[in-house]
């Protein structure tokens, strides 16, 4: 479990991008972070591994605050996937997934294993090991990103935006593939992103962040989506308007349901879900 408490996080600047923040994050489920650009989501992200201190206020990891951890070896017990893979363009696939391993002493053999295995985890063939990043697409990089990232089975992953530099189609395979992956590896998620869709689809649990990460909103999408708590929550979700504002429509065999762009969506089973 992550508990932030009272957290603050003041710029140098004097931009406050996080504050007074309280969240519990639950173990083995996906919380998702979800705001519009500068809303302290990345900030937020950041300080559970301590790429960023906090002003004031604690984060505890399973109890333990973050502060009294050595950021190093934080970092690395950590798994941390970025926009674009954040690999290193230098270095083959394999070497980008073993960094981690190797700063933390595993023998070279044992490491290249684990790499091999983790490649299959996320669905790349063992053949894209010897190439570099960019001889891969978008979303084989960004596989490769998440690769590295899994690699030293940390217990928390972090995802900042990760799909947020791929087409359309890839993204959706990408979420799919997260999905399943999380099914398989039960691991503490957070996930960042600017997305209501992607928040939805993948989140257990949803944050609706505002400026200074003040919380809009938390739940499930469901509660999220039957009740929102404000109107600012009901127009950034989009309840009022695209895709989740269904109308009925009589056709002669029944009742569908079409989104406002006149898209049927589904049909209307009757009884209760
Ligand atoms: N190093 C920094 N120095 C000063 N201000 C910063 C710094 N990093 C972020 N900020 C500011 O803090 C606020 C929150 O930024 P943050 O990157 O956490 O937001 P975000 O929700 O992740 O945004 P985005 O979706 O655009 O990545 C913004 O106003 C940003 O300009």
């Amino acid at each position: 479990m992550i508990e932030f408490r009272s957290v603050t996080k003041t710029y140098p600047d004097g931009t406050v991008a996080v504050a007074d923040f309280d969240l519990v994050v639950p173990p083995h489920r996906t919380t998702v972070l979800v705001g519009s650009s500068g809303s302290g989501k990345t900030t937020l992200l950041r300080m559970i591994n301590r790429m960023v201190e906090p002003t004031s206020g604690t984060i505890e990891i399973d109890g333990t605050s973050v502060l009294d951890r050595d950021p190093v070896q934080l970092r690395r017990s950590i798994g941390y996937v970025l926009q674009n893979g954040g690999l290193l363009p230098h270095q083959r696939v394999i070497d980008n997934v073993t960094t981690v391993l190797r700063l933390t002493g595993t023998p070279k053999r044992a490491a290249r294993e684990r790499a091999l295995e983790v490649l299959d985890v996320v669905g790349l063939d063992r053949s894209l090991a010897e190439r570099y990043p960019s001889q891969l697409s978008g979303g084989q990089q960004q596989r490769v990103g998440v690769a590295r990232a899994l690699a030293a089975d940390p217990n928390i992953l972090l995802m900042d935006e990760p799909f947020g530099a791929v087409d359309p189609i890839v993204r959706a395979e990408l979420q799919t593939e997260t999905l399943r992956l999380q099914q398989e590896l039960n691991k503490t998620v957070v996930f960042v992103t600017h997305d209501v869709d992607e928040a939805f689809l993948l989140g257990d649990q949803v944050v609706i962040l505002q400026e200074g990460a003040h919380v809009a909103q938390i739940g499930s999408p469901s509660e999220i989506i039957e009740n929102p708590a404000s109107e600012f929550v009901a127009s950034f979700i989009g309840v009022e308007r695209g895709t989740r504002a269904l109308h009925t429509k009589r056709t002669d065999r029944g009742t569908v349901l079409v989104d406002t762009a006149g898209r049927t969506q589904g049909v209307l089973v009757e009884g209760t879900a």
